[in-house]
């Protein structure tokens, strides 16, 4: 597979892009005249120094409004295309994209369209050039793949082809089979774009919400499969117009773009040919750990509301200043080593999630999934009996730590032999397991972390909701494991004072900010949790009057979560109880809860939540 990405999916001016792009992988740049336009390399400079990046120059685009005109204004059109022809020649550019044209004038008479083209493919040729026809979907009067590829074909030019851009044909729900009919020599370049299922008018979703492979919503593995069976050798090349990434950093967001276009080509129902066979995504069987840095003031209080909610200290570290506390199936690590990276955490966050254990059948086979994705490895020396566990860099830097499956017991046992106090619970709550972890990070970051989890393990993202924060709006979405062993939810906000953004702001970047424990009974969590002295969130009495209005709920049921000020919901027959604690430091929370097959995360509770969290807010956060 040959890949590409057009210079407007990144941010940047254009030697930022130019750089970014090479870095991460590509072997060709589409250039994007606006980016061409306001640079001050001429297309001779920009044409070496694509060459020392060792970048194709894969095409220059877009050419608007070329066809169907007449009169004088066809004439300035075909003017304009001879000079963007020159344009090109200095560019080292053979492809030129021409958009279907919006033009209020232009006319949809086939024959004059198809001479047109036709005009256009003799004056390319010429120069040894050739144009890609496109078809956007708000084209004035060719709007259809399907019909540019009728066009293209009965212009029949040599110098005249196709470009199909996954966008403009699944944004009209074209069905992916008419890509069939295409001839493979006239497909000239594909573009490859993702997005949300958005019911808005089509030119803004395109031109704002675009994303990458694996972020949205389009059936593009059925896509590409179509493309595939034609025969198509041609590059894949990324044509991103998103808001997001605009605003983003340039080196990730093309990063990104490779990872999502090996996603893409890895697809589990279909593949692409690929030079190198990508590993399969990893299975995630469960959340073997949570590892904190701490310093010893927090560690203290940390170690205090763990108690209270449960947990044990049930060893210490063969060597390090680490302790491990259980409940049930629930590992939390607390590193207090004065360096490593742990302590670099907790210099730059405080009290902070370091590492996330994750256990998987291989690591191996796990790492090199990560290393195809271009996932960075992190590596730091460990003493000679210590028990190696391989990690890579996850959300804000903290590691994703693959242990596996088979040895883990041996692991724990060879790490943690240190005296411990018994694992007794004050509560009978030994089948506690992690429920989920839930992540905040900048907006601009959000699509990058999702793209992270889905193409590396084997989870599904959720449909991303709206929240409600009583200081602005909070994007939420969750990956999960197909079992859901392996959950967790991002949280991004705009608003600069919502919870998301408050953490974020504190805390210097992306990072854990709850950890939602399971138990299977939450009154007697709660009720031990509150008595333990453990601080939790108060929940107004309003909301256990609206549940009572909501639901058919036994008042005593009602009496007994405000009470523990214990959230509820349902849907259809499942329950779903929740209880949170406050934060610590004003970053990490707990939650505990309870599903009575229940599979979501209690949304409806979300603004109830936040507005509570929303009292203990400082009054100006700077
Ligand atoms: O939004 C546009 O105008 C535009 C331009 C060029 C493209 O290739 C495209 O898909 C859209
Ligand atoms: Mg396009």
């Amino acid at each position: 597979m040959k890949t590409s990405i057009a210079t407007v999916s990144v941010s940047g001016i254009l030697e930022d892009k130019l750089r970014a792009i090479a870095a991460a992988g590509f072997d060709g740049a589409e250039i994007f005249e606006n980016d061409l336009l306001s640079s001050h390399m001429n297309a001779r400079e920009i044409r070496a120094m694509m060459a020392d990046l060792g970048l194709a120059c894969t095409m220059f685009q877009p050419f608007r409004d070329l066809e169907g005109l007449s009169g004088t204004l066809r004439a300035r059109a075909f003017d304009r295309l001879e000079r963007k022809l020159d344009l090109m020649g200095e560019l080292g550019a053979d492809l030129l994209l021409a958009c279907s044209s919006c033009a209020p004038h232009s006319s949809g008479e086939r024959e004059g369209i198809l001479a047109d083209l036709h005009e256009a493919g003799e004056r390319a040729a010429k120069r040894g050039m050739r144009i890609g026809y496109e078809a956007l979907a708000w084209g004035r009067h060719v709007n259809d793949h399907r019909d540019a590829w009728s066009i293209v074909r009965d212009v029949d030019h040599p110098a005249i082809g196709l470009v199909l851009d996954s966008f403009h044909s699944l944004s009209r729900a074209i069905p992916s089979s008419s890509i069939g009919d295409i001839r493979r020599e006239k497909l000239f370049l594909v573009q490859v774009a993702d997005a949300p299922v958005l019911d808005m008018d089509l030119l803004g979703w395109s031109r704002h919400f675009r994303c990458m492979p694996g972020q949205g919503d389009f059936p593009l593995d059925e896509w590409a499969e179509a493309i595939r069976k034609t025969g198509y050798q041609g590059y894949w090349s990324l044509e991103i117009f998103n808001d997001r990434f605009r605003a983003g950093s340039a080196s990730r967001v093309a990063l990104d773009g490779y990872r999502s276009l090996q996603f893409l080509a890895g697809g589990i129902r279909r593949r692409l040919p690929l030079a190198e066979p990508l590993p399969p995504r990893v299975p995630a069987r469960g959340i073997e750990f949570i590892e904190f840095a701490a310093n010893h003031k927090e560690a203290e209080s940390l170690a205090a509301m763990l108690r209270a909610l449960g947990f044990r200290p049930t060893g210490r570290h063969r060597s390090k200043d680490v302790t491990r506390w259980t409940q049930g199936e629930v590992n939390i690590v607390i590193n207090c080593e004065p360096e490593g990276l742990a302590h670099s955490f907790e210099v730059v966050h405080g009290l902070s999630v370091c590492a996330i254990g994750i256990a998987v059948d291989s690591a191996d086979r796990a790492l090199a999934r990560a290393d195809a994705l271009k996932i960075a490895q992190f590596e730091q020396t460990i003493a000679q009996d210590e028990w190696p566990i391989p990690s890579v860099r996850g959300v804000g830097g903290g590691l994703i730590y693959f242990v596996e499956t088979a040895s883990r017991a041996a692991m724990w046992a060879h790490e943690f032999p240190g005296e411990a106090e018994a694992p007794v619970p004050a509560v009978p709550q030994h089948a506690a397991i992690v429920d989920h972890v839930a992540q905040a990070m900048h907006l601009e970051e959000f699509l990058s972390v999702l793209l992270l989890y889905v193409s590396l393990f084997d989870m599904e993202k959720t449909t991303s909701i709206e929240i409600t924060d009583p200081m602005g709006l909070v994007n939420s979405q969750a990956v999960e494991s197909p079992d859901r062993a392996v959950r967790f939810t991002l949280n991004g906000s705009l608003a600069a004072q919502s919870l998301s953004s408050r953490f974020v702001h504190h805390y210097f970047g992306a990072g854990v900010q709850h950890i939602a424990i399971r138990v299977p009974d939450i009154f007697g969590a709660a009720r031990s949790a509150i008595e333990a002295g453990v601080e939790r969130l108060d929940i107004p009495d309003n909301y256990y009057d609206d549940l009572a209005a909501r639901w058919d709920l036994d008042p005593d049921l009602i009496a007994r979560m405000a009470e523990n000020d214990i959230l509820y919901d349902r849907d259809g027959e499942g329950e779903y109880f929740q209880f949170y604690t406050r934060a610590l430091d004003r970053s990490v929370f707990f939650e505990l809860v309870e599903r009575r097959d229940y599979a979501g995360y209690g949304a409806p509770n979300a603004h109830i939540r936040l507005a509570a969290q929303a009292r203990h807010k400082p009054a100006f956060v700077d």
